[in-house]
């Protein structure tokens, strides 16, 4: 149940009576604009009589040098942090404190506040009174809303519904084509021309607008890689939108659709209004800030057809009222919002940061023919490529064809290119068809496909132009992994255990779609099949190790992958933590900073990775050590009885084995170290310890088969 807003106290303000007189960049006095802004708003029926917008600068960023002389500054307890919805559209915070409201003089600390990172552009809300749980703070009705349905009633929409475009961002053009073709076409007249009026101008804690100096913080992170591709995304859609309608070349430069996207992807709220699923742009309710855990709640009330913010704690008078825009990874947090979380960390201890682990083709250091191709490249190369390439070429070859299966969506030339002629070759020598390359490489079988498929699979498979051989590429998967144990974690392992796999392994992984044994599930890695329609197995299917020998390779190549990741940033993560300490360095809420958090947080990623493989090794080989001694002794057991029977000689003495390097104590040292991580406890100690249960369970097996055997039985 929801209580109305608390009334204001009496004495507080009239809208806008908070928001200082101060001339901005562009030379628009900003308290004119807000004061005009929020009259706007109830003039047309909004409601947050206990609210007010601040403006902040960034001149608090420099507290620690001014520390003693701070009597004056406010102590706002400003917060880090968000929450929403998909990749490509998001928001930042500021450490804020007010610049000028409430009798707070500006601050004596200017010496500092040029620092060009958008923060000059930070505003946030405020509670005027003390806000009660269950309240509804804000309120603003359907017509004060730009939705995607508007966009797609202009001129420019129509024609791009006409053209069924391929767009980077189809939810969000449609916002944006209102937003710029009615800036355009109404100007000042525009109903929406106050709400214009306050959105930022430049954005500049965006990342796709830093300049070099703030990419180089990134250097080393695949979000550098990400922000080029968003660059590109979003200038690929502006030359789609003009080729669908030409006459939106001139409503819109470049740079200010590419503003618009900036804004829609921050600002946007997916919505269900009135039975219809959409997104829409809502004055004010976008000027909350973000923070975890989530403070309010909003949504679209059908029965007031207005759009609603409710408090879903106790809001203390003067303090920030936050919105939470979803439990995130900070790179969405930059790339979308423009800013990072401090301790990007969930109440339940859960973090959200993840690392982006690039599997398959082996970086851009790494020429595709010196990884995968015959020969043997040196030094590090060769590490990766031994591990990767199995027995032989053959190998690689069955390799390519799990490591792609199900992938059709990307089965075309350029994608096989000559993987599918070396395949082709291959399979013909083993007597393979067009249906078994089909089979292998796509876990289908083309009878059951349309003729065109059939055709398409002929036709990709050409000869070789030369005798010599191609190149066999893996292609490149990436997969996004946490600390925190989840779906991915299971994905990135069961795909290095593809990657690490043997000409046999991978015959035994290859069985399409039969039912498994329990055991032949945990030995082979074959999941169970609940139903005869359970999907074929693709390599994110290997659930459980395939071998002993096939889980240590994986795990080298998980070290190898996350050092090598490592290697590429300019600063180790000890140095990265130090930065952090240091404000004056990196400022609170300046892109540098941000750009330092990220790569901090990928690091604590690859450390955790690069410690689970390095103990993994450790335990593994431990194992194996202690099957190389069991072996060794039921050997010397069968001839010693052999020797008794008449059979042949015994061993005279078989050593102990140092209990203290075994498995069980290993564990047990784990178990009780606080600091080992429960995930790398839990997979030596559960899925490591089953395969060496089942390891010496065979040994058993085996032995009372030898027996059986010399015994004649
Ligand atoms: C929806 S707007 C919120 C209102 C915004 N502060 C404004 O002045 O218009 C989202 C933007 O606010 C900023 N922001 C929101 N939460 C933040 C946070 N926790 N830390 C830093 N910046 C934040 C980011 O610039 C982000 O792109």
């Amino acid at each position: 149940m929801s209580h109305p807003a608390p009334k204001p106290r009496p004495t507080t303000r009239k809208p806008s009576d908070n928001h200082s007189s101060r001339i901005d960049q562009h030379g628009e006095d900003e308290t004119d604009k807000f004061q005009k802004f929020e009259r706007w708003l109830i003039a047309n029926g909004a409601q947050f009589p206990c609210l007010e917008l601040r403006k902040y600068d960034n001149s608090d960023r420099y507290k620690d040098l001014d520390a003693n002389a701070d009597a004056m500054s406010s102590s706002s307890n400003h917060e880090e942090v968000v929450e929403e919805e998909n990749e490509s559209e998001e928001k930042k915070d500021g450490g804020i404190i007010a610049t000028t409201e409430g009798g707070n003089p500006p601050s004596s600390r200017q010496h500092s506040n040029n620092i060009d990172d958008g923060s000059d552009e930070m505003r946030g809300v405020h509670a005027l009174t003390t806000l009660p749980p269950s309240a509804v703070i804000v309120s603003i009705p359907l017509r004060c809303l730009i939705t995607v349905e508007m966009g797609q009633t202009t001129p420019i929409g129509r024609k791009i519904l006409a053209s069924d475009l391929e767009l980077d961002a189809p939810k969000h053009i449609f916002l944006m084509i209102y937003l710029l073709w009615d800036k355009w076409t109404n100007g000042d007249k525009s109903f929406f021309a106050p709400y214009y009026a306050v959105l930022p101008k430049r954005l500049r804690n965006m990342p796709i607008f830093w300049d070099e100096e703030e990419l180089r913080y990134l250097e080393g992170s695949h979000l550098l890689s990400q922000i080029s591709d968003r660059i590109a995304a979003i200038t690929r859609d502006y030359h789609s939108v003009c080729s669908a309608a030409p006459e939106f070349a001139s409503i819109s430069t470049l740079e200010e659709f590419t503003w618009a996207r900036t804004i829609v992807c921050s600002r946007n709220f997916g919505l269900m209004i009135n039975g219809r699923r959409t997104s829409a742009l809502v004055p004010h309710a976008d000027m909350l800030n973000h923070h975890r855990p989530r403070e309010t709640k909003w949504t679209f009330c059908e029965e007031t057809q207005c759009f609603t913010i409710t408090t879903l704690k106790e809001i203390g008078a003067g303090e920030q009222v936050y919105d939470s825009y979803g439990q995130k990874c900070n790179h969405r947090f930059l790339l979308n919002y423009g800013f990072c979380v401090e301790k990007n960390v969930e109440i339940d201890g859960f973090c959200p940061n993840e690392i982006s682990l690039e599997l398959g083709r082996w970086g851009d250091a790494f020429k595709p023919e010196d990884i995968y191709c015959d020969g043997s490249p040196q030094g590090e190369r060769g590490r990766l490529y031994k591990l990767y390439r199995g027995d032989d070429r053959e190998c690689m070859e069955k390799k390519l064809a799990f490591w792609t299966r199900g992938d059709s969506d990307v089965v075309g030339v350029d994608f096989f290119g000559s993987s599918w002629h070396a395949l082709a070759t291959s399979v013909g020598r083993a007597g393979g068809s067009v249906s078994s390359i089909m089979e292998s490489t796509l876990g289908t079988n083309p009878h059951g496909m349309d003729a065109t498929g059939s055709r398409l699979a002929e036709a990709l498979i050409v000869p070789p132009p030369s005798s010599s051989p191609q190149p066999i590429v893996l292609p490149t998967k990436r997969i996004r992994v946490c600390v925190s144990n989840n779906e991915n974690t299971r994905v990135l392992f069961s795909m290095l255990r593809v990657l690490a796999c043997n000409s046999a392994e991978l015959d035994r992984i290859s069985w399409g779609g039969r039912t498994a044994t329990a055991a032949g599930q945990r030995l082979y890695g074959v999941p169970g099949m609940a139903s005869p329609s359970a999907p074929f197995r693709t390599c994110r299917d290997i659930r459980y190790p395939i071998s002993l020998r096939n889980e240590r390779c994986a795990m080298e190549i998980l070290r190898e992958i996350t050092e090598n990741a490592l290697s590429k940033y300019p600063t180790s993560l000890s140095q990265d933590a130090a930065d952090l300490q240091d404000e004056n360095a990196y400022p609170k809420y300046s892109n540098k900073r941000h750009a330092k958090l990220q790569v901090h947080g990928e690091k604590e990623v690859l450390h955790h990775f690069a410690l689970w493989a390095r103990t993994a090794i450790h335990v593994i080989d431990i194992i194996l050590h202690e099957l190389a001694h069991e072996i060794k002794l039921v050997t010397h057991s069968v001839s010693a009885a052999n020797h008794a029977n008449g059979l042949g000689d015994g061993m005279s003495e078989t050593e102990s084995l140092n209990e203290e390097l075994g498995y069980d104590y290993v564990i047990q040292a784990m178990e009780d170290d606080d600091d080992c991580h429960t995930t790398i406890l839990r997979y030596c100690a559960d899925v490591l310890g089953a395969v060496r249960r089942d390891e010496l369970n065979q040994i058993a097996t085996e032995v009372m088969g030898i027996e059986r055997r010399d015994h004649g039985l």
